[in-house]
C-alpha cells in the first residue's frame, strides 16, 4: 500500500527531468541550425524602411555587404531582377533565396546613379555567442538536476528545481531569425508568460531562503498571492503584446516595452528586498550566508533590470557588448547558488555528490588548462625545434601528464577538501581518533561512556546515550553521556532495547537516520523519541547482528544534523561496533562473569608470565591464596543468591585495592589467586592486610531483615627467592606454597594471614 504512492512521484519526477533535457537539448539543436541559417543568409547592413524606399543606414565591416561595395546612404532598388520598395518584400525575397553559396544580384540608387551590385551572403557562425548559450544552459540544467535530488525533502530545492529549469528552458530558446513569423510570435508569447511564472516561483523561492517568512509561517495560503501576481503579470505582458502587435496603430505609445519595464523593475525589486530582509534577519551566521550568497547571485541581475529599463543611454550600448555583459550576469546566480549549496549547506548534499562534482569541475579545469598550454606551446615548439623534434617533445609532455595524473588528483582532492570542506575534514578527523582511542579500551564498560561522551563533544550535542543489547543478561546495558537525566535514560532504553519497534527498524534500515526519518516507519516510536530531544540513531552493527544504538540528542547551536554527519558516523558506527564486540568477546574469554575477576585460567597464565618475568629480571614475585571463611554456613543460611552477592562485593574490594599490574581471579568457588609481580614478602603481607581489613569491614543487610551479616577471609601469602628456579617450577611451587599457606590460616583460626617462604 505504502509503496506506490512513493513509486509514483518517483518516475513522475524522473520522467518530468527526460522531457526538460529532451526539450532543451531539441532546443538547442534548433538554436544551432537557426544561427547556422541565418549565419549563412547575413550580408551585414542595417536597413530602414521610409517613404522613397529601402535605405541602407550602415554597413558591417567586413562584411559580405562592404565586399560589394555597399555604402550607408545607399538605396536598394532591386534584386535578383525584381523591384521592391519594402522591407516585407525584401524579407520575402530573402526567404526565397536561400541556398547558401549563391550570389545575388541587384542595383542600388547612389547620389542619382544607379550601380550594379553582386552580392555573395553569409558571414562565419556566431560560435562564441552560441558557446555562452550553451555554458549558460548546462549551468542552469545542471543547477535543476543537482536541486531536484533534493526536491522531495526541501521544499526550497522543489521550487529552485522548477525555476531554474524554466530559466534553462527560456535561455534555449532559438533567437528566431530565420523562424517563421509564427514561431517567433509564439516564442515571444511564451518568453512573456514565463517571465510572469517566474517572477512568481522566485518571489517564493527567495521567501523560503534560509527560512520560511515569518507571514508565510503564520499563513501558509498567502503564498498563492505570489502566483496570482506572476501569472497576472504574464497575462498582462501577453496581452500588452498582442494588442501592440495586432490592434494597436504603428504609432501608438510603446505599451509592451511599459509592462515589460514595471514587470521587470517590480520582480527585480521585490526578490532582491525579500532576500536582502532574509539575510538581516537570520539566526545563524550559515543562515546569513546561504541567504547573502543567493543575494548575490540576484543582485547583478536585479541592478542590470533596473538600469537597462530606467536608463536611456542602456538602448546607445553595443549590442554585441550588451550581449556579453547580460550572459556574465546571467551566470552569476547559478555560480552563487551553487556555492551556496556547497559553502554554506543551503540543501543537505551528499558528500559524495558535493564532492564528486566539485573534484569532477577542478579536474576539467586542469586538464583544459594542461591541453591549452600544449596546443599554444606546440607551434613554438615547432618554430624552434622543427615539426619531429616538437612532436616528440608534445608526445613526452602528454605522457608526463598521463603520469602525473594520479597524484595531481591526490593534490587536488586534499586541496579542495582543506579549502572547501574545512568542518566536515575537522569532523572526520575527530572520529577517527575516537574510533582509535575507542579500539585501545579495555574495559566494556568504558567503552561505551566514552563513545557516549566523545560522539558528543564531537558534535557539540546537548547529550548522547549508547543503548547495548547485553545478551549475556538477556536485557541492556546503558552508558550515558553527561546531559541526560534518569527517567529520560530509562524512557530511551525502553524505546531502544533489542525487542522495541524501533530497534526492529533500525535493524532493517542497517543505516544512522534521523528521527524524522523514521516517522515514515513507526510514527509512534519517532513521536517518543522526539519527546526526549533524540534527533539521530545510529544503529551499531558487527557482521550481520545489531549489537546497540547510539543515540545522538540535539545540537547545541539548534542546526539539524547534515547528511555528511550521518554518513560520517555510518562509518565511524561500524569501526565502533568491531571495538564493541572485540572487547566483549575478550572481556568473555578473560573476566569471570559473576566477580569480574580474571577466570582461573588466564590468572593461571597470568602467573606463568610473571614467573618468566621474574626469573629473565630476577625480580620478586609474590603470590596470595585468598579463601572465604565459613561462606559454606552463609549459603546454607541465607541462600546461594545471597552468597553471591557477597562473592561479588569481595570481589570488588579486592579489586579495587590492587595495582593495574597485579593479577587477581577466581580460582575455584570461594577462593582467589592474586599474583603480584616485583613484589617481596613484606609488600605481599601488607597488601594481604589491608584486603583482610577491607573485607572484615563489610557489613551485609541479611535477606530476611534481621540485620546485617560480617564475612571475613583467610590470605595465604609467599613470595618466590629471586631468580633460583625454572620458571615453570617457580610458578607451580609458589601456587602449592600459598595453598598450603591459607590451609594453615584456615586451621589457624581464620580471619587471618600466614606468610611461607
Ligand atoms: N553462593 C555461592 N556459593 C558458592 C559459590 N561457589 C562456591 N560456593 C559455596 O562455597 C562453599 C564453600 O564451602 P567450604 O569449602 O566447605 O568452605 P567454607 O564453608 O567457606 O569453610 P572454610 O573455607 O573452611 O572457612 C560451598 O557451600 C559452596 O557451595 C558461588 O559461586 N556462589
Amino acid at each position: 500500500m505504502s509503496t506506490a504512492p512513493q513509486a509514483a512521484p518517483r518516475s513522475g519526477g524522473l520522467l518530468g527531468s527526460a522531457a526538460v533535457v529532451v526539450l532543451v537539448a531539441l532546443l538547442l539543436a534548433w538554436s544551432v541550425v537557426d544561427e547556422w541559417r541565418f549565419a549563412s543568409q547575413r550580408i551585414g547592413v542595417l536597413i530602414s524602411q521610409d517613404e522613397q524606399g529601402v535605405l541602407i543606414e550602415d554597413v558591417e565591416p567586413d562584411s559580405p555587404a562592404e565586399r560589394a561595395g555597399l555604402q550607408s546612404g545607399d538605396r536598394v532598388i532591386s534584386l535578383e531582377g525584381r523591384a521592391f520598395s519594402t522591407l516585407e518584400e525584401l524579407d520575402e525575397l530573402f526567404d526565397r533565396h536561400q541556398q547558401p553559396g549563391g550570389v545575388l544580384r541587384g542595383e542600388v540608387a547612389r547620389d542619382g546613379r544607379t550601380l550594379p551590385i553582386e552580392l555573395e551572403p553569409g558571414v562565419p557562425i556566431d560560435l562564441a555567442g552560441l558557446l555562452a548559450k550553451f555554458v549558460l544552459v548546462a549551468a542552469y540544467l545542471g543547477l535543476a538536476a543537482l536541486a531536484s535530488r533534493y526536491r522531495r525533502q526541501d521544499p526550497r530545492a522543489r521550487i529552485l528545481t522548477l525555476f531554474v529549469a524554466l530559466v534553462a528552458v527560456e535561455l534555449a530558446l532559438p533567437a528566431g531569425y530565420t523562424l517563421g513569423e509564427l514561431a517567433v510570435t509564439g516564442t515571444l508569447l511564451f518568453w512573456l508568460l514565463s517571465t510572469g511564472v517566474q517572477f512568481a516561483m522566485e518571489l517564493h523561492l527567495v521567501s523560503l531562503i534560509p527560512k520560511r517568512l515569518p507571514l508565510l509561517q503564520k499563513r501558509p495560503r498567502l503564498v498563492w498571492v505570489y502566483y496570482v501576481i506572476g501569472f497576472g503579470s504574464g497575462f498582462l505582458l501577453a496581452s500588452a503584446a498582442v494588442y501592440q502587435w495586432y490592434l494597436a496603430p504603428p504609432d501608438g505609445p510603446p505599451l509592451l516595452m511599459w509592462t515589460e519595464t514595471a514587470v521587470l523593475v517590480s520582480w527585480a525589486v521585490s526578490v532582491a528586498g525579500i532576500l536582502a530582509w532574509q539575510a538581516w534577519r537570520a539566526e545563524s551566521a550559515r543562515e546569513t550566508n546561504q541567504a547573502l550568497m543567493v543575494l548575490a547571485g540576484l543582485l547583478p541581475w536585479a541592478v542590470y533590470i533596473v538600469v537597462s529599463s530606467v536608463w536611456p543611454g542602456w538602448s546607445r550600448i553595443d549590442p554585441a557588448l550588451a550581449e556579453h555583459i547580460e550572459n556574465v550576469i546571467l551566470l552569476i546566480f547559478p555560480a552563487t547558488v551553487f556555492l551556496a549549496i556547497f559553502r554554506y549547506g543551503l540543501f543537505d548534499v551528499e558528500s559524495l555528490v558535493r564532492r564528486g562534482l566539485v573534484y569532477g569541475a577542478v579536474a576539467l579545469l586542469v586538464i583544459i588548462l594542461l591541453y591549452t598550454l600544449l596546443t599554444t606551446a606546440l607551434p613554438l615548439f615547432e618554430q624552434a625545434f622543427g615539426l619531429r623534434t616538437s612532436q616528440w617533445i608534445v608526445t613526452a609532455c602528454a605522457l608526463i601528464i598521463g603520469i602525473l595524473f594520479r597524484p595531481l588528483r591526490r593534490g587536488i582532492e586534499r586541496l579542495v577538501e582543506r579549502g572547501l570542506f574545512p568542518k566536515r575534514r575537522a569532523l572526520r578527523h575527530r572520529l577517527i581518533q575516537v574510533a582509535r582511542a575507542l579500539s585501545t579500551q579495555g574495559r566494556l564498560e568504558t567503552l561505551v561512556q566514552q563513545l557516549a561522551d566523545e560522539s558528543r563533544q564531537a558534535l557539540d550535542l546537548s547529550w548522547s546515550a549508547v543503548v547495548a543489547v547485553d545478551e549475556a543478561q538477556d536485557g541492556l546495558t546503558t552508558a550515558f553521556s553527561r546531559g541526560i537525566e534518569a527517567d529520560r535514560r530509562e524512557r530511551l532504553t525502553s524505546l531502544l532495547h533489542e525487542r522495541s519497534r524501533a530497534f526492529g527498524h533500525l535493524e532493517r534500515l542497517r543505516r544512522p537516520v534521523t528521527v524524522n526519518r523514521l516517522r515514515r516507519q513507526d510514527e509512534q516510536s519517532a513521536e517518543e523519541l522526539a519527546a526526549i530531544g533524540a534527533e539521530v540513531l545510529v544503529p551499531l552493527y558487527f557482521q550481520r547482528r545489531m549489537i546497540g544504538t547510539l543515540c545522538l540528542g540535539r545540537k547545541h547551536n539548534g542546526e539539524l544534523f547534515r547528511r555528511e554527519e550521518i554518513e560520517l558516523l555510518d562509518l565511524f558506527s561500524h569501526q565502533v561496533a568491531t571495538s564493541l564486540e572485540n572487547l566483549r568477546l575478550f572481556q568473555d574469554a578473560t573476566y569471570e562473569e559473576l566477580t569480574g575477576l580474571l577466570r582461573r585460567e588466564v590468572v593461571l597464565r597470568q602467573l606463568d608470565t610473571e614467573a618468566a618475568r621474574a626469573v629473565r629480571r630476577g625480580t620478586p614475585l609474590s603470590v596470595c591464596m585468598i579463601d572465604l571463611d565459613h561462606f559454606k554456613s552463609v549459603n546454607d543460611a541465607h541462600g546461594h543468591l545471597f552468597g553471591d552477592r557477597i562473592l561479588s562485593r569481595v570481589a570488588g574490594v579486592m579489586r579495587e585495592r590492587v595495582r593495574a599490574v597485579d593479577a587477581i581471579g577466581r580460582y575455584g568457588g570461594e577462593e582467589f589467586l592474586l599474583v603480584l609481580p616485583e613484589t617481596d614478602d613484606e609488600g605481599a603481607r601488607r597488601l594481604a592486610e589491608e584486603l583482610r581489613q577491607a573485607v572484615a569491614d563489610l557489613a551485609f543487610e541479611k535477606p530476611d531483615g534481621s540485620g546485617t551479616l560480617g564475612v571475613t577471609i583467610s590470605i595465604g601469602t609467599t613470595t618466590s627467592a629471586s631468580g633460583k628456579d625454572a620458571p615453570e617450577r617457580l610458578a607451580a611451587r609458589l601456587l602449592q606454597r600459598a595453598d598450603e599457606a591459607v590451609y594453615r590460616a584456615k586451621s589457624g583460626g581464620r580471619n587471618r594471614i600466614i606468610a611461607l617462604p
